[in-house]
């Protein structure tokens, strides 16, 4: 058996499609333009390609884009303060503060200070505590992605038994939540779990977002799983540039699950595209208007 390949580059561009053909719309309907502003703090450098393909992407979809870039020595009020202004901007309908931040900022009082309806990370303590409490929420971006790209393979999740292994607040915890609102049976898991490899053998699902380079082994997984990796870690090649693995032994997990996505080419790509679905969404609940259609 070879998995079929989960292509996450395909299933992103036909969304960014979607959320061009829905801005369009709100633009010429209602005189909207959604507006994104991403905060960069320091130079490390993937982040300043995740920021670089958030600006593309976000002026190709037909919204506005502010990118606001700043020493890595900056202050914590000085942050605070550009926050509290794209807080007021009437421009802006979503702020990201790319992360990880310089340890000198404490991340947590940075994306409190956003406005929870213009949090189009899903963030902040609100927007966290309506998505656990089964209510209406912007969510994170990642595991909104990984839905999409299971959903891509099942049409309903219904009663599947999914594992998440990981538990941080960018995807593990609120891809939980996203899971548990399509009815799936939820096994949460982590680095200190026990006998991880037992625990996926019962998943139909395995989502792995752990930060661990090819922890999760073909011969954990039960035949014909769906493998959602969400892992990207850089491992060094002499004289080379750095290899990209995921959290799960994808040659092995080729052989034995039914459906996977590759890294990179899987949920990396879907971040950004959710990331535009957000501010769509967020542009038009300020606004008033009706959910969008994406
Ligand atoms: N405020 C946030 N910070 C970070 C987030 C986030 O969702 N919000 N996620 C990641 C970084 N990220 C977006 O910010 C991101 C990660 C990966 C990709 C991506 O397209 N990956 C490619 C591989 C690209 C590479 O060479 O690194 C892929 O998997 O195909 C896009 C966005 C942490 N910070």
């Amino acid at each position: 058996m070879t998995a079929r390949i989960i292509d996450g580059k395909v299933i992103a561009a036909e969304l960014r499609g979607r959320v061009a053909d829905e801005v369009a719309r709100v633009r010429r309907d209602h005189q909207l333009t959604p507006g994104l502003a991403v905060v960069l703090v320091g130079n490390d450098p993937a982040s300043e390609v995740y920021v670089r393909s958030k600006h593309t992407q976000t002026q190709a979809a037909g919204m506005a884009s502010f990118e606001h870039k700043l020493p890595a020595d900056v202050s914590e009020g000085d942050l605070l303060v550009l926050i509290a202004r794209l807080n007021h901007d009437p421009r802006v309908h979503g702020i990201l503060v790319q992360l990880p931040l310089p340890k000198t900022l404490h991340t947590e009082t940075i994306i409190n200070a956003i406005d929870p309806a213009k949090d189009v990370d899903g963030l902040h303590p609100n927007n966290a505590g309506r998505l656990a409490g089964g209510f209406a929420a912007l969510s994170p971006c990642t595991p909104l992605g990984c839905i999409i790209l299971t959903k891509s393979v099942h049409a309903s999740i219904e009663g599947m038994n999914a594992i998440v292994i990981g538990r941080s607040n960018l995807v593990g915890r609120p891809l939980v939540q996203l899971l548990l609102n399509e009815n799936a049976t939820v096994t949460i898991a982590h680095s200190r779990s026990r006998d991880l490899a037992k625990l996926c053998a019962q998943a139909d699902l395995v989502y792995a977002a752990v930060g661990r380079p090819e922890m999760v082994r073909g011969d954990w997984l039960k035949l014909g799983a769906t493998v959602i990796d969400v892992g990207i870690n850089r491992i060094p090649v002499p004289g080379a540039k750095p290899k990209l693995v995921g959290d799960v032994a994808f040659q092995e997990a080729l052989d034995v699950a039914g459906a996977i996505t590759p890294v990179p080419g899987g949920v990396g790509q879907m971040t950004v595209a959710c990331l535009l679905v957000n501010t769509l969404r967020a542009a038009c609940a300020i606004h008033g208007l009706p959910a969008p259609a994406v």
